[in-house]
């Protein structure tokens, strides 16, 4: 396979960013000031095609292999295809990126034929203090049709072992790891071990990292589920572009809505997501003992 062109890289005086036009793919975010935000394995594959193992995949028209299984490839063709750059401008407190994605875009048949549809996507990437991401979906056809999407934002973390995810207390969510419906959340979300959940929530998440010394804001709209997934060792293990120890450096908080929360969408209706994330140092936080 080939080796994908180089990031688009955009700045202003608050931010500096990286995204690539496969899967209109942002793989780097630093706000002036702090450290990196969104972490990229060093390892990853970078070569046309190749799902990029870091930053923010984009998965669409279908999460996973689909609300009712057996769908390829995993997460939707979406993060494997080119988008096409709309509009690309910076001030001084903002550099924006704008990619669209159409239904005729997707060239190979077996991915049509899963999404036999016509749509129209617009993605817009906002580089500043924040970050901010909103992914929009028209159905340009003259049918109404269902998808499912996420927006997969891996976050640096100090130590996996050692944060806290709050703002999901009380929520629903499915266990993959457990293969189990129905589980509820009790309090903050201490990661022990793999972690795969999709919860029924739309609340703000704060990552608190008492390693780095800072919290992590996460506010979502239009997205009715979180996802947090950290594949811990064994699973890390047989992920080759994750590397032997870098899941201990990421903690996945994805905006999503699948399975039951899929989009249905009529002919000339728009769906839009948005996925934000800010940074707070804090003072010092002994946070959970070290394991
Ligand atoms: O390895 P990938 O295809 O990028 O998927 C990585 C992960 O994405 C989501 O968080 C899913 O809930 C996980 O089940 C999956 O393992």
């Amino acid at each position: 396979m080939s080796q994908l062109p180089q990031p688009r890289l955009l700045s202003c005086a608050d931010a500096t960013g990286a995204v690539y036009d496969q899967g209109a793919h942002v793989t780097d975010w630093i706000p002036t000031g702090h450290a990196p935000v969104l972490w990229l394995s060093p390892s990853t594959a970078l070569e046309k095609g190749s799902p990029i193992r870091g930053g923010v995949p984009i998965c669409f028209p279908w999460f996973a292999d689909g609300a009712s299984g057996g769908r390829e490839p995993k997460h939707g063709f979406a993060r494997t295809t080119p988008w096409h750059v709309e509009t690309r401008e910076s001030s001084d407190h903002e550099a924006v990126i704008v990619y669209r994605l159409h239904d005729t875009d997707i060239k190979d048949p077996a991915h049509r034929e899963q999404f036999p549809h016509r749509f129209e996507a617009e993605y817009s990437v906002r580089f500043g203090p924040e970050l901010l991401l909103q992914l929009n979906v028209t159905n340009t056809d003259d049918h109404a049709f269902d998808f499912e999407e996420a927006l997969h934002a891996y976050l640096v973390v100090g130590d996996v072992h050692r944060v806290r995810v709050e703002g999901l207390d009380g929520a629903a969510y499915r266990d993959k790891v457990l293969d189990q419906d129905g589980c509820v959340q009790e309090g903050e979300l201490t990661p022990e071990g793999e972690v795969d959940r999709v919860y029924e929530s739309s609340a703000d998440v704060a990552v608190v990292d008492p390693v780095l010394g800072r919290v992590l804001r996460i506010r979502k709209t239009g997205s009715q589920n979180t996802v947090v997934w950290n594949p811990w060792a064994e699973k890390a293990a047989a992920l080759p572009d994750v590397g032997a120890d870098g899941w201990t450096d990421f903690v996945c908080v994805e905006g999503a809505n699948v399975g039951a929360n899929a989009v249905r969408l009529e002919p000339g209706q728009t769906h839009s997501m948005g996925y934000r994330v800010s940074v707070e140092t804090t003072p010092e936080d002994p946070g959970k003992p070290p394991a």
